[in-house]
């Protein structure tokens, strides 16, 4: 069973600053995440307003994600792509930065897509299965119905994102696993 989770981890403030585990196998299995993380990635993008996104690898390299921001803030997002779902088509958000720390938990199944509220952000975030880029996947930003936080001048994206098929395009290969979105984040 999967779903969307926003993680927050704690950080222990001393007069030095402050100290966090940001990932423990044994606490994240107990969570239902991961719990096999096989790679790290890790992204900056310069403008204020770059959407990467919204972007999955189809099967058998689904790839569960484990999303953190370490410099700036981007707003996170979870697109249901599980067809037969419930809730197909909707997502959830999550504001993820260096100050909170929060992390976001998006399974296999989702889209994923986040979009820069400050200048030299940059994302980590771990993944549960290898880059495949013949499996590489998505759909495009602006068929999904999100409202997403932009500069007046619209996103930065790639020529990639650009060009991705639009939701109502998509013929989903992920079956539903009987978890339907949660409304809101925990
Ligand atoms: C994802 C990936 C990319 N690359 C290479 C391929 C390109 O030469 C270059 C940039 O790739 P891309 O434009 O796909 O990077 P993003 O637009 O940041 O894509 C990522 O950002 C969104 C938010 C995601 O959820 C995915 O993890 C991923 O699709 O890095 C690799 O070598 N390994 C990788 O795992």
């Amino acid at each position: 069973m999967a779903t969307v989770q926003l993680v927050k981890p704690r950080r222990f403030g001393d007069a030095r600053g402050w100290f966090s585990e940001t990932y423990s196998r044994r606490a994240y299995e107990a969570l239902g995440i991961g719990p096999e993380f096989v790679q790290d990635n890790h992204s900056m993008s310069a403008a204020i307003g770059t959407l990467r996104g919204l972007h999955f690898q189809v099967p058998p390299h689904g790839q569960g994600k484990l999303v953190r921001c370490t410099a700036g803030a981007i707003m996170d997002y979870a697109l249901d792509i599980r067809h037969g779902s419930p809730t197909y088509g909707r997502w959830l958000s999550a504001e993820l930065t260096a100050e909170n720390g929060y992390q976001l938990w998006v399974p296999v199944g989702f889209a994923h897509a986040f979009v820069t509220l400050a200048p030299n952000t940059e994302v980590i975030y771990k993944v549960t299965d290898y880059y495949a880029p013949e499996c590489d996947s998505g759909v495009r930003w602006d068929s999904v119905g999100i409202e997403w936080p932009l500069p007046l001048g619209g996103p930065v994206l790639s020529d990639k994102d650009r060009a991705l098929p639009t939701l109502a395009e998509l013929e989903s290969p992920f079956p539903y696993d009987g978890e339907p979105l949660p409304e809101r984040l925990a």
